[in-house]
Order: structure tokens, then sequence, then C-alpha cells
């Protein structure tokens, strides 16, 4: 996987709090994107989750599931991402929450499946950054987070959240430089395929998020626009 991992490109994440018509959903699903997330910060559970993974495994796209709460964790997925959460001023999103996790469900968890993301959040309006007490990092703290995450901890990603907002592309360009071994993910704010082209310049993968529910048809173009 670490090898698949390294030829995506272009990912959509659905946020099962949310609603998406079947038709809507059919073209996410068959539009060349490498992966589906399904994942969001607040309400998310048991039941929205098992809901939006059944009406995704009609299609044959990698399903993954980025557990943002303990309650809504299943079975079932291709993949499941962990966030680790670097600029947190709380142990507890970083560590405390993914060990006690480990303890609960070590004789479940296939870690040929299970992928830790170093998350660094970049905006202070998204809901994550203040729902994991996050402060926000300078340049320098950014990088030298890239560097924890790729010679420190040896993650296999280092995720830039932007969630909501349009990022800085010459700091994502910045941390690229920084990493030999992780996967560079770039999320938040792409709404047209000029952007989703300018981010994958810097960023291994983009990950596109809201504009789905907002402008579908934009949202579809961003696919094509990094994979030409
Ligand atoms: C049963 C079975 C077979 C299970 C498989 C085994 C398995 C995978 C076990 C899991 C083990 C494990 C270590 C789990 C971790 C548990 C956990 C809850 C960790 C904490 C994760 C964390 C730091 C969450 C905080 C929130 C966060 C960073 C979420 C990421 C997603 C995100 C940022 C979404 C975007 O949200 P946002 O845009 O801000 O808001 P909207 O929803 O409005 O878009
Ligand atoms: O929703 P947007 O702003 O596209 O961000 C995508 C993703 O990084 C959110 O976790
Ligand atoms: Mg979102």
């Amino acid at each position: 996987m670490t090898t698949l991992l390294k030829q995506w490109k272009h990912i959509f994440k659905l946020d099962p709090a949310k609603e998406i018509t079947d038709e809507d959903l059919e073209k996410i699903c068959e539009s060349g994107t490498d992966a589906i997330i399904v994942g969001g910060t607040d309400n998310i559970t048991l039941d929205n989750v098992l809901d939006l993974l059944s009406r995704i495994r009609r299609y044959t796209v990698p399903c993954i599931l980025e557990i943002s709460s303990m309650d809504a964790i299943t079975p079932g997925f291709d993949y499941y991402y962990i966030p680790m959460v670097l600029n947190s001023k709380e142990k507890k999103w970083m560590m405390d929450m993914q060990h006690q996790a480990i303890k609960d469900y070590v004789d479940m968890m296939e870690f040929s499946e299970i992928f830790f993301e170093g998350y660094c959040i970049l905006n202070e309006d998204a809901k994550a950054f203040t729902y994991t007490n996050s402060y926000l990092p300078d340049e320098e703290d950014v990088i030298a987070y890239a560097y924890m995450v790729d010679k420190v901890f040896h993650l296999p990603i280092f995720y830039m959240e932007y969630s909501g907002k349009y990022g800085d592309p010459a700091l994502v360009a910045k941390v690229k430089t920084q990493l030999q071994h992780a996967t560079l993910f770039y999320g938040g704010g792409i709404e047209t395929a000029a952007q989703a082209k300018e981010m994958k310049q810097y960023a291994d993968v983009i990950v596109v998020g809201n504009s789905i529910y907002t402008n579908m048809k934009q949202a579809l173009q961003t696919v094509s626009a990094v994979k030409e």
C-alpha cells in the first residue's frame, strides 16, 4: 500500500454527516479519483458511516475511513487513516487517543491497512482546529513538524490541513522539499481545476472535500486537472 499511496494524486473526502444524492455519489465514485476518504469532525456516527460505506461499495474505488471518533470505527473499509494532530496543544490528540484505541483494538488491527497521518491544521477557522485545541504554527514550526514526521516518527503521511480555506502554495512547496519518505497530502479550499493543479505541483496528493457539496461540477474537474 505504501507503493500504492505513492501512485495516488487525487482523493475526494466525503462527510458522513452531509447529504449526497445517489446521482452525485456515482459521479464522485466514477470520477477517476484515486480513492474516497470518509471523514469529518462532528456528527460522525456509526450509522452515517455505515450508510455511506455501503453506498460507496457499489463502486470499485478504494474506500478509506479517516477515524475521528471511537464511536464510528467499523470493519469493511479498504484502509484506515488515523490522524495524529502535531500542532494540538493537548497531547491527547497526538498520542493518548491513539494509544487508548490501540489497547482496545489491537487484536483487530491489520497493520497493512492502517496508516497514521501526521496532521498539521493550518486554518484557525476549521472545526478540527478548535476541536483539537490547536495553535497556528508559523513556517518554521511547520517545516520542523514535517521533519519530525519524515525522520523522527517515520509516518507514511504528512497532511497539511487547511480545511475550508485555500492554503499557501509557497509553504506547501517548502514542506515538499523537506520530505524524503512521507507522502505529502494537501487539503483545503480547493474549488477549481486551477487550484487543484497549483497545489498538485507541490503536494503528492490533493484532497477535495467541501466543494463536492457546494459546486459538484467544479469539484469533478479537479480530478482531470491533476491527472493530465
Ligand atoms: C473493528 C475494526 C476491524 C477496526 C479496525 C481497526 C482499527 C482501524 C482500529 C483503530 C485504532 C486507532 C488507533 C484509532 C484512533 C482513534 C481516534 C479517535 C484517534 C483520534 C483522531 C483525531 C486526532 C481526531 C481529531 C479530529 C480530526 C483531526 C479529524 C480529521 C478529519 C478532519 C480534519 C476532517 C475535516 O473536518 P472539518 O473540515 O474541520 O469539519 P467539517 O466536518 O465541517 O468539514
Ligand atoms: O473540505 P476542504 O476544504 O476541501 O478540505 C479537504 C480536506 O482536507 C478536509 O479534511
Ligand atoms: Mg469537511
